[in-house]
């Protein structure tokens, strides 16, 4: 029945969804609701796509005393209404309030629960029922043998826990546990961390909590969007699946690298180098390096104006530009102030070589005259040219590339650097932008401001061309010009112009191209989020806390990681320090306890380097064993290559392995990459989970960054099956729990 109300639903929206883009033209306000309801339709269309698979997964039964007109509740992952029934409630989404309790209930504080059933299904089957009785009176009249034990819960967690991985996250919205739906719904309206240890679902919460704020504040959140902040791109591909299928579409996912619009970064900055690039030294740094590109000549500029000469001399170019620097503007919206002041006093120049009166008598030249002499000025290209070189129009991406490749330029913007951090941000022979680059731009964008003329220039000239690529397609279709058809005054084709003209069709084009906040967000460096979610968050480094600061003035945001994790050592080890600056004490700090993935023979190892990292902090609790010990295999050097490839060939189940190895160590490998194993640094893996893990040689993991130990922890934590270690150099002591096999 469910199904079947769900094709009737899909098949409306589509029916809408094809009526609202057949319409064009209308008044501004006809367009814009247009525009709404497109949007709308397809959101719905992809929500119903998304809850195919397991569209009811659960019910929960009521003590009649607690809700007696409404004693079954069914969830699912969407709601659904019954028309012809004055809109009951036949399908509740897992967010709504009352499907709270099917999360909460437990046998000491039932919420009037008496049975929770959780609902497998395959396509559109009933596959398997689970049931979990709250009170034992209910559990008896059952015939329920082991009563209340909240097993069979647990049993659905347990299958969800065990299932071979794909490589593509699930939802989890069958099986949350009550400390994370505690997050999920949390009502905090200021910054909130989720601190957590490897595998505690912060992932999993921080994308359902997207997902429950989207349904919740939709009103707030939907136009302006949900920003999910993640490591790296195979982290973004890994979560990417979860939230269309949660039903929403007005998340962005990026990483920081990505976050700066029109740069993508294609190249890799050295640990050493990001830390640089991180630190907030590189606030004066880059702001030096603006005040920099604002020239006074060494010598006198004579330039040539109407057959006369004028000069360019210090005192001229200092006065304009103490004059603009007064401004407090940013630097290309200084300009004009500056460029104004050197023309003033370069016109005052030629008039009074030329025009001054006779004996000291008035002037030759009235006001009048002398603003024309301005003008004059402004349009003759070689003074302006010269005029420009001073006070040069700048993007952020030509001043941070200008600096980055010049040794000069660098000792006097990042003077204050010790010389060895100079050193390090030097680069030659790179074109493009690291990943730690994307915040440096996005401060150098604020420094510079946007000068808006051009980009209101820009806008016309995409709008006429979008519009004379509508008129190139409508000509393409009628095959020929207007003009040509008045001559021929065929009715047909004058028809097809009658139906739609050449800015209604781009008009069109326009609307399909802005679906989604999240796209609009995607382009616009100054888009401000309803909300903002970042996982890993303890690996972003100062530089980028700014960046993103800028785009959520109203500090409403999910924060989700370990700092026993950080690898990155221009990320953080104290989430006061990070945050301090914008919300001062104003934020909350949640913790998961928990671990969903690693079995606890896995943990009982990492727990020892944990120990290193931070002996204070102890490792989630595991909720299962896998009966089997994480082992590790000592072999000659030469033979590490073929023990890996071994362990990897007899690896035949079900599932994902990763190879796992230091940063230089990962070319070696790389060939054994298959549909179900991965070769990857530790870097790469962050985030990721999989069936096997074999580590490569620990100790080189160790010593190849300052964050050696925290990168090993992370290595450890990534299995939810079995962790095997292959070396040939000593094994780090920290490894001494792990059974020694030949
Ligand atoms: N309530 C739950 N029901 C079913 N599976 C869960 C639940 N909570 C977490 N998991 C699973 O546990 C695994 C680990 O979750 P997740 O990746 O979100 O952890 P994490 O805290 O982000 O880990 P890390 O810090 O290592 O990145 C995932 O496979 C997730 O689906």
């Amino acid at each position: 029945m469910l199904y079947d109300r769900l094709d009737a639903l899909r098949a409306y929206a589509s029916t809408r969804l094809s009526k609202a883009l057949l319409q064009t033209g209308g008044t501004p306000q006809a367009r814009s609701e247009r525009e709404s309801f497109t949007q709308m339709y397809t959101e719905d269309i992809a929500k119903y796509d998304a809850a195919e698979n397991g569209l009811c997964f659960g019910r929960i039964d009521l003590d009649p005393e607690v809700d007696g007109d409404d004693p079954l509740r069914y969830i699912g992952r969407v709601g659904i209404l019954d028309e012809a029934n004055d809109f009951e409630t036949l399908l509740l989404d897992w967010r709504a309030p009352l499907a709270r309790p099917f999360y909460l209930a437990t046998p000491a504080a039932p919420e009037g629960v008496t049975r929770r059933r959780h609902i497998r299904t395959r396509s559109r089957k009933v596959t398997g029922l689970g049931d979990e009785y709250l009170d034992l009176a209910a559990a008896r009249q059952a015939g329920a043998v082991d009563g209340a034990g909240g097993v069979a819960g647990e049993s659905a967690l347990l299958t969800a826990l065990n299932a071979a991985r794909t490589g593509q996250m699930n939802d989890i919205v069958e099986t949350i546990q009550s400390e994370q739906d505690a997050i999920i719904r949390s009502e905090h309206k200021s910054v909130m961390v989720v601190q957590g240890g490897p595998g505690t679902g912060k992932t999993a919460v921080a994308l359902h909590r997207a997902a429950y704020l989207l349904y919740t504040y939709r009103q707030q959140l939907a136009k302006a969007g949900v920003l999910i902040v993640g490591p790296n791109a195979t982290f973004l591909d890994y979560i990417g699946q979860v939230l269309p299928s949660l039903g929403e579409t007005g998340v962005l996912l990026s990483t920081i690298g990505d976050l700066y619009p029109g740069v993508t970064a294609t190249h890799q900055d050295s640990l050493e180098t990001g830390k640089v690039k991180g630190s907030l030294d590189m606030v004066e740094v880059l702001k030096q390096a603006v005040r920099d590109r604002q020239l006074v000549p060494s010598e006198p500029v004579t330039l040539s104006f109407d057959t006369y000469t004028v000069t360019l001399d210090r005192k001229t170019v200092t006065r304009a530009r103490g004059r603009a620097r007064s401004s407090r503007r940013p630097h290309n919206l200084a300009r004009p102030i500056f460029v104004s002041a050197v023309i003033e006093s370069l016109a005052d120049q030629y008039v009074a070589t030329l025009g001054a009166g006779i004996d000291g008598g008035p002037s030759l030249f009235s006001r009048d005259d002398v603003a024309d002499i301005r003008d004059e000025m402004r349009s003759d290209p070689d003074l302006m040219t010269a005029v420009n070189d001073l006070w040069p129009l700048l993007s952020p991406q030509q001043v941070l590339a200008d600096l980055l490749s010049s040794r000069s330029r660098l000792d006097t913007a990042a003077r204050d650097l010790p010389a060895e951090q100079r050193a390090l941000l030097h680069r030659v022979g790179v074109a493009g932008f690291s990943a730690a680059d994307a915040p440096l731009l996005d401060e150098l964008a604020e420094l510079l401001g946007v000068d808006d003329a051009a980009e209101r220039e820009r806008a016309t000239r995409e709008w006429r061309a979008q519009i004379a690529d509508a008129q190139g397609a409508l000509d393409i279709l009628t095959g020929s010009a207007p003009q040509d058809l008045e001559d021929e005054l065929d009715p047909e084709i004058l028809m097809a112009y009658d139906l739609i003209d050449a800015s209604q069709l781009a008009q069109r084009q326009d609307l399909r191209q802005r679906l989604t906040a999240a796209e609009r967000a995607a382009a616009d460096r100054t888009w401000t989020y309803g909300h903002v979610i970042v996982d890993e968050a303890q690996e972003l480094s100062a530089m980028a806390w700014r960046m993103l600061m800028r785009r959520i003035p109203n500090r409403w945001m999910t924060l989700v990681g370990d700092t026993a994790q950080t690898g990155d050592p221009a990320g953080s080890s104290s989430w006061q320090t990070v945050l301090e600056p914008y919300v001062a004490r104003r934020w909350k700090l949640t913790e998961l306890t928990v671990n969903y993935r690693t079995p606890s023979e896995i943990m009982a190892v990492a727990q020892d380097v944990l120990a290193q990292i931070d002996p204070a902090q102890s490792v989630p609790r595991s909720v299962r064993d896998s009966g089997t010990a994480p082992w590790a295999r000592r072999v000659p050097e030469d033979e590490v290559a073929a023990v890996v490839r071994a362990s990897v060939a007899a690896e035949t189940g079900p599932g994902l392995v990763a190879v796992l190895t230091s940063e230089d160590g990962v070319d070696e490998f790389r060939d054994l990459t298959a549909d179900s194993v991965s070769v990857l640094s530790v870097r790469e893996a962050k985030g990721l989970e999989f069936d096997v893990v074999l580590i490569v040689e620990p100790k080189r993991i160790l010593d190849e960054s300052p964050r050696g130990m925290n990168d090993l922890y992370v290595a450890l934590t990534r299995a939810t099956q079995r962790l095997g270690v292959v070396h040939a150099r000593e094994l780090p002591e920290v490894l001494a729990k792990l059974t020694p096999v030949h």
